[in-house]
Parts: structure tokens; sequence; C-alpha cells
């Protein structure tokens, strides 16, 4: 197993965002998240990444436990991410916004490379190289001098992935990479997430789109109230009673609420 988790609980005061999940993830898998609004996910994606230690549990990836450690030692661990806002650099080109995800990655230090020294321009020439190659694989080649703020919604979350992948992570986290697009946009990351994962990267990803986490993954966990509720094939869960209520209880509070409002 790459990743391992063991009860993992993150409070927030007197709430409990994510409740004493335990969830693992082969490596080569593509994994799904899914659940209700405020069901924990993106805090569970804060927790991998560092940005939140647990009250309580582990998280073991390959050999090592990584609760708790600082996000950039994580990230140097082989572990990246995207977030659910976009967070380009608009007013930089797509080179540069990729060429950011390898920050970490490289030696020369800060000196050097302010000095011009020549271990920092080869340096330099693998890291355009290495984004060049990314930006390839995410099917934006053409667009490196474009400012990152005058692409459409859909290639800007291609530039996010690729500044994601750039530094050649083990594990990739997704957090809602469809949001705001259109069917053909949809299907468009679906295959390349695929790609990805055919290159060797394990992805996990937060999604909305049931239908497309369905047809997509080899497995989904379902979080509600913080709690993981199932972990299954996608052809379990769709067939799953606790899942369906806690879908269909979601819709039938917001109808009340309409009906309340009204
Ligand atoms: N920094 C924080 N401080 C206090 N409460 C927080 C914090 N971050 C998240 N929460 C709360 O934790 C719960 C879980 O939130 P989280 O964002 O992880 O859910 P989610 O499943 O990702 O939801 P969504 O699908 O809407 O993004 C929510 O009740 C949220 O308000």
């Amino acid at each position: 197993m790459l990743l391992k988790i063991k009860g993992i609980t993150k409070r927030f005061g007197g709430l409990i965002a994510v409740n004493q999940v335990s969830l693992q993830v082969a490596e080569g898998e593509i994994f799904g998240l899914i659940g209700p609004n405020g069901a924990g996910k993106t805090t569970f994606f804060n927790m991998l990444t560092g940005i939140y230690s647990p009250n309580e549990g582990q998280i073991g990836f390959e050999d090592r436990q990584i609760q708790g450690l600082k996000p950039y030692r994580i990230s140097k661990l082989g572990i990246s991410r995207t977030f659910q806002n976009i967070r380009l650099l608009k007013e930089e080109t797509v080179l540069e916004n990729v060429k950011v995800g390898m920050f970490g990655k490289t030696r020369t230090g800060l000196w050097s490379a302010i000095l011009g020294l020549r271990s920092s321009k080869k340096e330099e020439k693998f890291v355009t190289e290495e984004s060049q190659k990314i930006i390839e694989l995410v099917g934006m080649n053409g667009y490196e001098m474009e400012m990152a703020g005058s692409l459409s919604y859909g290639n800007q979350r291609r530039v996010e992935i690729a500044r994601a992948l750039v530094s050649r992570p083990k594990l990739l986290l997704l957090d809602e990479p469809t949001a705001g697009m259109n069917a053909d946009e949809t299907k468009e990351i679906v295959q390349l997430i695929r790609k990805i994962r055919g290159n060797g990267t394990t992805v996990i990803l937060i999604e909305h789109n049931v239908g497309m986490v369905v047809g997509l993954c080899d497995r989904i966990a379902v979080f509600d109230h913080g709690e993981k509720i199932a972990d299954d094939k996608p052809e379990e869960i769709i067939s799953n009673p606790a899942v369906i209520e806690a879908y269909i209880g979601k819709e039938d509070d917001k109808k009340e609420t309409e009906y309340a409002a009204n």
C-alpha cells in the first residue's frame, strides 16, 4: 500500500471535521473521495499535505509516518496537490506558473541563483525542460507564453495540474478538478487523469460529480459528517444504502429548508 491511514481525527474547537478515518490507497490506483458539503473531504486532504496536523491517528506514506510534518517536507516525499479554488499567478505566463512547482526540488541555493553561477544556469535549463514536458502532457503546448489569467477556466485547471505534476509526485491529490466545467471539459480532465495514472502516479480526487467518479475511479470512499461511511468499488458504492441515505437525506434537508424559506 502506498498510503495507509489509521484513525485520523481533526477537531476545530468543538467541531469534529474528520472523525477516526482509516483508509488505504494502493500504488497506481485512482481513488475517489465523495460526500455532501462539509463532510470533511478538504480537511482530510489538508492533513495529508501537512496544512493541518491530525489530533489523532497516523498517516503512513510508503515506509514513513508523515502525520504532522510540514507541507514542504511532505511535498519533498512525493505528495502534491491542487486546490478547490484555482491558485495561479494570473499575471505570469503558463511556463512560469508550472516552474513554480519545481521549487523545493532543485538543489541550487538562493545565492548561486542570484549570482547567476553556472550550476544554477544548468538547473534553470533543467527546470524549463521538465516544465515543458509536463505542459505537453496536460495538452497545453503552444500556450507556454500566454498569461495564466487570460486562459479559459478549463485550461487554468490544466496548468494547476501541471504545476502539481512537475515535481513528479508519487501521489497527486486533486480537489474538485472538474468544478465549474462543462461536459466536454470534464471528459478531457477524465482522460488526463487516466494518462497521469498511466505515467505511474497514484491519484486521489475529491469530486461532487458522482457520475464522473463512478466511471473513473478504481475505489471510492464516502464521507458524511466527518466519518467514512463506505469504501468500496464504484458499482458497490452506488447501491450502498448508507450512501444513498447520505445523499438523499441531504436533498430532503435542502427541500425542507427551501420549503421553510418560502
Ligand atoms: N479551519 C477551519 N476552522 C473551523 N472549521 C473548519 C475549518 N476548516 C473546515 N472546517 C469545518 O469542518 C467541516 C468540514 O469541512 P471541509 O471543508 O473539510 O468539508 P468538505 O467535505 O471538503 O466540504 P465541501 O465539499 O463543501 O468543500 C465543516 O463543518 C467546516 O466548516
